[in-house]
C-alpha cells in the first residue's frame, strides 16, 4: 500500500552495519523455548512482522514471553509440552516457517486445533507434510484441498516413519523433526539435498537426540525431554546478503558486517560470490556458539558469470533475487540449475523477480528447472516496480535502485517489515552518493 521513491543518484556502501538477529533461528528458538520445560533466554532477538506472529501463536498455546526491547533479550517460560487447548483458531498469517513448525508440534498433542493462514499460505500446498503426519497417526482435516485452514488432532502415540525427501525443503523437514521428537519410535529422513539445519541444531541443544549424516537425519525420541536454554541469535545472513550484493556491485564500496550468522547451510551466497570472482574477507569467526557467526568485510569487485548447481540452491534459497541481480551485472552468463524442486516461496518469487527486474531492463530466461541470466545488462528504468508483498523482492529492488541514477517507485514497500523493518533506515546509514 505504500510506495517508496528511490533516489536520483548512484550510491556506494561505506562503513559498518549490524544486521538484526536471524529470523529463521528466531522462529525455531521461540517454538522450542515454548515447548520446553523451564526458562529459555534468547539474546539478540529482533522483532519483525513474521516473528511477532510466531510469538503470539506460542503465547496463545500457553507460553509466557517477555521481551526486553532495549536490549533485544527475550525470555520464554515454556509449557513442558502441556499446550493450552483453544476454542479459537491459531493464525499463522503468511509465515511459512511457522506453519510447518506448528503442524509438527500440534501433531504431538491430543487437543484439537484449527490453523488458519493469510493470502499466500491459503494457496500454498501443505499436502506433503500433512501426508507424512497422517502416516505417523495424526488426524488432519483440510477444509479446502491441500491448503490452510486445517483442523489437526495429534496423538501421544505417534509412530516414527521413514521419509525419502522428494523436495529439498527445510520447512517440511522441520515439521517432521518436531513431530518425531515425541513419537514412540525413530523417524528417519533420507535427504534429497542438504537444507538449512537450524531445527536439528537447536532441538539437540534443547535436549533432543537427532543424529545427522550427509545422507540421513534420524530423530530418536526415546526419553526426550526438552529443557529451556540460553542462546544468542547471530545476525541474519539473508539480511547481510543485501549489503554483500550491494557492496560488490556499487563501485568504490567497502562495508563491514559484524556478527553475521555463518551456518554453512545458509551462506551459499558467499560461495556463489567467490565463484563469480569476489574476495570476501572473514575477519573473525566464532564456532563455539550454538550457531557460528563472524565479521565480514566486502569491497566492490567486478564479478563474472558462473554455474550454480542444484546442490547449491537450498543454500541460496532466500537469496535467489540478489543472485539474479549480481549475475545481471557480472561479465558473461550465469546459470542457476535445479530450481524445479524447491519449495514455492511466499509469493511465486522466481516469477515475480523476473517480472519486476524486466521493468528495470534486466532480462532473464526462466526455464522449468533453470534460470539463465546474461551479464553486463544496463539498468534502464521502464516502469515502477512492485514487491508483490514479498520482502526479499522489495529489498533486492532497493539494492538495484542504488545502481541507477533514474528514480522509480517500489510499490508495497511495507513488505520489508516481514523480516527487516529497519532496512531503509539502516541502509541510509551506510550509503554515500557517488
Ligand atoms: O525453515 C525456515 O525458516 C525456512 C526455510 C526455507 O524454506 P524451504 O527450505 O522449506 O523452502 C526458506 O526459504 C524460508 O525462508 C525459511
Ligand atoms: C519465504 C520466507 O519465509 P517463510 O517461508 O517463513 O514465510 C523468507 O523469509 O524469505
Amino acid at each position: 500500500m505504500f510506495d517508496y521513491n528511490t533516489q536520483a543518484s548512484k550510491f556506494k556502501f561505506q562503513g559498518e552495519i549490524v544486521v538484526p538477529g536471524d529470523k529463521s533461528i528466531g522462529h525455531t528458538a521461540i517454538a522450542l523455548g515454548a515447548l520446553a520445560n523451564g526458562v529459555t533466554q534468547i539474546s539478540n532477538f529482533s522483532y519483525s512482522d513474521d516473528l511477532t506472529v510466531t510469538a503470539k501463536v506460542f503465547e496463545k498455546l500457553g507460553a509466557k514471553i517477555h521481551t526486553e526491547m532495549s536490549t533485544d533479550d527475550m525470555i520464554i517460560k515454556g509449557v513442558n509440552h502441556q499446550l493450552k487447548s483453544l476454542d479459537e483458531p491459531l493464525n499463522v498469517d503468511n509465515v511459512g516457517a511457522l506453519e510447518s513448525l506448528l503442524l509438527g508440534i500440534l501433531a504431538t498433542n491430543t487437543n484439537e486445533y484449527v490453523i488458519q493462514g493469510g493470502k499466500y499460505l491459503s494457496k500454498r500446498s501443505i499436502q506433503r507434510l500433512v501426508k507424512l503426519l497422517k502416516e505417523m497417526g495424526v488426524k488432519i482435516q483440510q477444509l479446502t484441498d491441500n491448503v490452510l485452514p486445517v483442523k489437526i488432532q495429534g496423538s501421544d502415540n505417534l509412530k516414527g516413519i521413514t521419509y525419502q525427501q522428494d523436495i529439498s525443503s527445510a520447512q517440511i523437514k522441520s515439521g517432521l523433526v518436531l513431530a518425531g521428537i515425541y513419537a514412540k519410535s525413530p523417524t528417519v529422513i533420507i535427504r534429497k539435498l542438504p537444507t538449512r539445519d537450524h531445527t536439528e541444531i537447536l532441538a539437540n541443544y534443547f535436549g533432543a537426540n537427532i543424529v545427522t549424516t550427509p545422507e540421513t537425519i534420524t530423530v530418536n525420541p526415546e526419553k526426550t525431554e526438552l529443557t529451556g536454554q540460553s542462546l544468542t541469535i547471530p545476525g541474519d545472513f539473508s539480511s547481510a546478503a543485501l549489503y554483500i550484493a550491494g557492496a560488490l556491485l556499487s563501485k568504490g564500496s567497502q562495508i563491514r558486517l559484524p556478527k553475521v550468522g555463518l551456518n554453512s547451510t545458509r551462506i551459499g551466497l558467499l560461495k556463489v560470490a567467490k565463484q563469480m570472482g569476489a574476495n570476501i574477507i572473514l575477519e573473525s569467526h566464532s564456532i563455539n556458539s550454538v550457531e557460528p557467526f563472524g565479521d565480514l568485510v566486502i569491497k566492490s569487485q567486478q564479478l563474472h558469470g558462473t554455474k550454480i548447481t542444484a546442490q547449491q540452491v537450498p543454500f541460496i534459497i532466500d537469496e535467489i533475487p540478489l543472485v539474479a541481480l549480481m549475475a545481471s551485472q557480472a561479465e558473461g552468463q550465469t546459470v542457476i540449475e535445479g530450481i524445479h524442486d524447491v519449495h514455492l516461496q511466499l509469493s511465486d518469487r522466481i516469477r515475480n523477480m523476473r517480472v519486476e527486474l524486466a521493468k528495470l531492463g534486466i532480462i532473464m530466461q526462466v526455464n522449468d528447472d533453470s534460470i539463465v541470466i546474461e551479464g553486463e545488462q544496463k539498468i534502464k528504468v521502464k516502469d515502477n516496480v512492485d514487491s508483490h508483498n514479498d520482502h526479499r523482492i522489495a529489498m533486492m529492488l532497493c539494492i538495484a535502485s542504488i545502481l541507477t541514477e533514474t528514480p522509480f517507485k517500489i510499490k508495497n514497500i511495507e513488505s520489508i517489515d516481514i523480516s527487516y523493518p529497519s532496512f531503509l533506515s539502516d541502509m541510509k546509514k551506510v550509503l554515500v552518493a557517488r
